[in-house]
């Protein structure tokens, strides 16, 4: 059996009086594209942000690549998320103030990656998700698509081993969805990262091989794509 990438571990975690999760357990393999599925409110987003090392579960533990994230200090974490890992999210959360391929280029900038260089692999990844007619404008000036395209550029660009998700498509019409998922899934393909991928549509979780329905903070069913 091939070893987890990422791990959840029996993950407890409150707000307040409500329990986002309650003994959540989930293992990411290389590679794969994994959906969580189910109602709203459930946990899916929790269990994301748990799983990225944005959040810190009260109980349980998340392990990447055989290290406990909880055992992490913050700057450990950040360096985690910034080298291992990608985002993707409902609006794309680009810089306004920044050019699109200033956007993508900023993870390269902020791993310590030159100027020019990263101007270079980042005009690269807007040739491959088809939106290099947007590079010099700002992300307010391209369409939903086109900005969705340049996020799934930026969370690609730094070749991550895990990229995650939130409702990528849930701001986009079902067109420019499809053609999101399908660049998002390839990319990650071609780069053997793995896709965490919350949603609530079937038909954006077709994209996926495998899929985990998230209920009640607990992951209830996991099952292999058709
Ligand atoms: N920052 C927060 N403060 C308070 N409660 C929160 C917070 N984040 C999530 N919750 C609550 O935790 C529960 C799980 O939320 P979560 O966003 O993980 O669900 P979800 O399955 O992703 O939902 P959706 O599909 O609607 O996005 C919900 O009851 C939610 O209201």
């Amino acid at each position: 059996m091939t070893t987890a990438l990422l791990t959840a571990d029996d993950l407890h975690l409150s707000f307040g009086s409500t329990q986002a999760l309650d003994s959540a357990s989930l293992q990411v393999y290389a590679g794969e594209v994994l959906a969580l599925m189910g109602p709203s409110g459930s946990g899916k987003s929790t269990l994301l942000h748990c799983l990225a090392g944005i959040l810190t579960p009260d109980a349980g533990q998340v392990s990447y690549a055989g290290r406990n994230l909880s055992g992490m200090s913050d700057t450990e974490r950040s360096a985690l998320r910034r080298t291992e890992f990608g985002f993707v999210f409902q609006f794309g959360q680009l810089v306004p103030e920044l050019s699109c391929l200033e956007n993508v280029a900023l993870p390269l900038r902020l791993a310590g990656v030159g100027r020019r260089e990263a101007h270079r692999r980042a005009a690269e990844w807007l040739e491959r998700v088809d939106v290099a007619d947007v590079a010099q404008k700002r992300p307010g000036q391209a369409s939903g698509g086109q900005a969705q395209r340049v996020a799934v550029a930026r969370a690609l660009v730094t070749q991550p081993r895990v990229v995650f998700a939130d409702e990528p498509t849930g701001a986009l019409d079902s067109l420019n969805g499809e053609r999101v998922m399908e660049l998002l899934t390839t990319a990650a393909r071609d780069s053997g990262a793995a896709v965490v991928l919350v949603t609530h549509e079937a038909r954006v979780a077709a994209y996926s091989d495998r899929e985990a329905v998230v209920r009640d903070g607990r992951v209830r069913e996991q099952e292999y794509a058709r």
